[in-house]
């Protein structure tokens, strides 16, 4: 069965590491019927719009996407067009697990931790305005609401993957009344999880302890802003934003790409790694049954990884974005799942 994505290529290093995971998934197979849409700068240097209301139809469509990175400009500019689509399709659980390879140098062995990140409410709603010149005010929406779903969602995926601990990470000792009441929210529901440890953490601390300890983690769940930073720290725990995938998941529509940005100190030089993005599109394989397909890219992946000959860059390897796309394809029809 051919299956509808929608292909948003990206900023920067998005159209390589979108090329390279779409050759890698073509390879297996699995019938892919990719509907390019336009979003982010491209499209506003093409369109004036960064995000045309035919993308956000398309993907509602499809009920899948497969992301390259796209850029927002800091002071300035359109708004985020990756909150923009997480706002609009209600994806309200981003997925980011990181998770030790084989073969990638890293500062630990054995990190297996997943960073579930609020991805509607918090600082990123975006909403800020200026009280008088020299004063401004962003708002922190913080909703019992969106705060129950992703405490849901948090445990749901501690069951279904297996694990024993959800760990909620706040500042509700300082956010009194919005992450006063997100931890609250995270008490309640774990009461019907009563097979899953709950444990809370101040992010401060949060980040020191990952940083000295990250077996300590299991799931962590948070809000918007918390969630965006540890789960950049969670990728340095297991060899950089090279390497972690992120899934945007909501009731209605998912939207796959990976934690990192457009990487503009290596964009258009071929040597980006695509290993987070594949890693994302292997997850959405899943999410649509091709799990067999997955899990053969993901074993000719990890085999390359850790046979080391073939790593780019930041991997401390000297191959292109394509030739280590090439590498795992040369695998794929050796490897048995
Ligand atoms: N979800 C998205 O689309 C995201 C978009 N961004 C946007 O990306 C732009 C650049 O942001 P930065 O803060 O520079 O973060 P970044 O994640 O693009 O880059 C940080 C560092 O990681 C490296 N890096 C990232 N991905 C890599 C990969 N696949 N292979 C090898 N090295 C990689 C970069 O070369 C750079 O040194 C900004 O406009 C930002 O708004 C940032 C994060 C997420
Ligand atoms: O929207 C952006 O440009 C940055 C978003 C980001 O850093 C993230 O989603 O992790
Ligand atoms: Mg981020």
């Amino acid at each position: 069965m051919s299956h509808q994505v929608c292909l948003l290529s990206g900023d920067g290093i998005g159209p390589e590491i979108t090329n390279a995971v779409r050759e890698v998934i073509a390879a297996t197979g699995v019938e892919i019927e990719w509907i390019p849409c336009a979003a982010g700068l491209s499209s506003y240097e093409a369109t004036g719009d960064p995000l045309p209301q035919e993308t956000v139809d398309n993907i509602r469509r499809t009920k899948f996407a497969l992301k390259g990175p796209l850029a927002t400009a800091s002071g300035t500019g359109f708004r985020s067009v990756n909150v923009a689509l997480r706002k609009e399709l209600q994806l309200y659980a981003n997925y980011r697990p990181a998770k030790t390879l084989q073969g990638v140098p890293a500062p630990f062995k054995d990190v297996d931790l997943i960073v579930v990140r609020e991805n509607t409410e918090g600082l990123y709603s975006g909403l800020e305005h200026t009280v008088v010149p020299g004063v401004v005010e962003s708002l922190r929406v913080i909703t019992e609401k969106g705060s129950r779903r992703i405490a849901k969602f948090a445990f749901e995926t501690a069951r279904s993957h297996g694990r024993k601990k959800v760990t909620c990470i706040h500042k509700a000792n300082i956010l009194k009344l919005s992450d006063g009441l997100f931890l609250d929210t995270c008490e309640r529901v774990a009461l019907d999880y009563p097979d899953i440890e709950f444990d809370q953490c101040i992010v401060d601390a949060a980040a020191m302890k990952m940083v000295m300890n990250p077996h300590q983690f299991d799931v962590l769940v948070m809000e918007n802003l918390f969630g965006d930073i540890l789960s950049d720290l969670a990728s340095g725990l297991v060899g950089g934003l090279g390497v972690t995938p992120s899934g945007n998941l909501g009731e209605d529509a998912a939207v796959f790409e990976a934690v990192h940005g457009t990487a503009p100190d290596i964009a258009g030089k071929n040597l980006a790694n695509p290993t987070a993005l594949l890693l994302s599109g292997t997850m959405m394989l899943k999410h649509m049954g091709e799990t067999a397909a997955a899990e053969k890219i993901e074993a000719s992946l990890f085999r390359v990884l850790a046979e080391g000959k073939t790593l780019t860059g930041d991997m401390k390897g000297s191959a292109s974005t394509t030739e280590f796309a090439d590498a795992i394809i040369d695998q794929l029809d050796s490897v048995t799942v």
